[in-house]
């Protein structure tokens, strides 16, 4: 089908971020194989799998950390740099002597620079982040004192003031509180009305089947790529879900214990 080659946008439209025929491999062993498709300008996209199918390394591409093995991964106009990142919170040291208004300019370091001066408007729009992630009299709190949910509030606040164009989250709501949830989904929503491209890596499929247009079904191979209601049929869900047993033996009971959705796979 066309938009599962094309990634759920019509041939005319152009790209944001392209991948032709991309595999990444590590120490020589492939990981993730020959990935086509496209991002759109725009488009909101979860990306979704099981564990180990290679969502953080196709992430981790897409930022440039790795290098396709073979293929070739396009960002049309956008440079790395600019690219708002959100990586997985166990990637995060927590321990690191630093405030929360530290942690939130830090957003900035790749436009200013390690030694760029902060501006007095960037000082302000720093602390009106924290308050729009609800954490207003966090400032000068260091961030091994907070819970993983406002945490993952301040990495969202250190985003709206990178302002990029182009964002990627790693499992942005993976062990944080419902009403975090909420919030910073709210803020993904926000940024898709803004017309910002947003790539996120989520386990949920009522969260994506619920907020995400689009969605990249992954199982080391590409199981579909396109709108949410043609990736997450039943019949792709199983074929990603029998694929990464080929890799790793059966996949935990828990993932088939909710029946009452006409899929039996309610959660990656
Ligand atoms: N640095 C690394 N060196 C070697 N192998 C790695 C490395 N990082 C990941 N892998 C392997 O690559 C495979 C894919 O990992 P990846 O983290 O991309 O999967 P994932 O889909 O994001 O998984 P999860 O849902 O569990 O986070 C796994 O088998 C993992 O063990």
């Amino acid at each position: 089908m066309v938009s599962d080659i094309l990634g759920g946008i019509t041939p005319m439209s152009s790209p944001i971020i392209s991948l032709n025929n991309v595999s990444v491999a590590y120490e020589n062993q492939p990981v993730i194989q020959q990935i086509s498709g496209k991002f759109s300008p725009g488009s909101l996209t979860a990306i979704t799998g099981p564990n180990g199918a290679g969502k953080s390394t196709l992430l981790k591409t897409i930022m440039g950390e790795l290098s396709p093995s073979q293929g070739s991964l396009e960002r049309h106009n956008i440079p790395v740099r600019s690219i708002g990142y959100l990586p997985q919170a166990a990637d995060i040291d927590r321990q690191f002597p630093i405030t929360v208004y530290e942690t939130v300019l830090l957003g900035l370091w790749k436009q200013a620079g390690p030694f760029g001066g902060i501006s007095t408007a960037l000082a302000h729009k720093a602390k009106e982040a924290l308050v729009t992630v609800g954490l207003k009299d966090f400032e000068r709190q260091p961030i091994s004192m907070l819970s993983a949910g406002q945490f993952q509030r301040v990495l969202f606040a250190r985003l709206l003031l990178q302002n990029a164009d182009v964002i990627v989250l790693d499992e942005p709501f993976t062990a944080i509180d419902a009403q975090t949830t909420k919030d910073l989904i709210a803020l993904v929503m926000r940024w898709h009305t803004e017309g910002r491209t947003v790539i996120a890596v989520l386990h949920d499929l009522k969260q994506i089947r619920d907020y995400f247009p689009n969605v990249l079904l992954l199982a080391r191979k590409l199981i579909a790529w396109g709108t949410t209601k043609e990736v997450l049929t039943t019949a792709n869900v199983l074929k990603a879900v029998q694929q990464s047993e080929s890799w790793f033996g059966q996949l935990e009971p828990t993932l088939f214990n909710q029946v009452e959705t006409p899929c039996p796979v309610t959660n990656y």
